[in-house]
């Protein structure tokens, strides 16, 4: 059976899949894994599965918080005008510490955007960049629920050089830096190998707006 056993005998280790672009095995603490679990949930019922300019719909779910995404910009309404969600100052502050554990300080990062990703077992994300925001202040991504094949490639090409690494239930990724621009996505989700049904993905980034 796949998943993290109950004794984890060998820590697994950060992993550099660029300049500025870190991995933090299991970074959130699983009652904080539970809280955000929790968030998601009581989130859930405005995501959409976003549509694309070409026509396209993505397999995931979204919900946005504090500036609500659509391709290619962020707005402070929805397409039907409601309101978008508020960015809680619990997760501004999650954020600010997941860039102190990446990079040693968090700066001045302050995050106003999440985008909540709901994948079921069949859902991916192709090659992309996060390059709607106008800061380039780093993107903060915390993983829960079932692994995730994470693809992290180049600032040049959305094709090869790329690391595939596996994001568990609370790893962290942070990209800024000159990775900030990398092109990443989310190929294949390895079902059963966490307890919610799915995969979460929260990203947290600063819009500069
Ligand atoms: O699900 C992930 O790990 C990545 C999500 C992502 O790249 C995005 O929301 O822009
Ligand atoms: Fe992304």
């Amino acid at each position: 059976m796949r998943g993290a056993p109950v004794l984890e005998l060998i820590p697994r280790r950060r992993v550099e899949l660029g300049p500025g672009a870190v991995q933090v095995p299991d970074w959130v603490d699983a009652d904080t894994q539970r809280t955000l679990v929790a968030a998601c949930r009581e989130w859930a019922p405005g995501s959409r599965h976003t549509r694309m300019p070409n026509g396209g719909v993505m397999s995931v779910r979204t919900v946005c918080l504090g500036w609500h995404w659509r391709p290619y910009r962020y707005s402070r309404t929805l397409d039907d005008g409601s309101p978008v969600l508020p960015f809680p100052e619990w997760l501004r502050d999650l954020g600010r510490r997941a860039v102190a554990a990446a990079y040693g300080t968090a700066g001045d990062y302050t995050p106003d955007v999440a985008l909540v990703n709901f994948y079921d077992t069949a859902a991916k994300m192709g090659m992309h960049q996060d390059k709607d925001e106008r800061s380039l202040a780093p993107v903060v991504s915390l993983s829960l629920g079932d692994t995730g094949v994470f693809r992290f490639g180049n600032t040049e090409t959305r094709g090869r050089p790329w690391t595939d690494v596996e994001l568990r239930s609370g790893d962290l990724v942070v990209f800024g830096g000159e990775s900030r621009l990398a092109y990443h996505g989310v190929p294949k989700i390895l079902p059963g190998t966490g307890n919610i049904g799915g995969r979460l993905n929260i990203t947290l980034r600063e819009s500069g707006l």
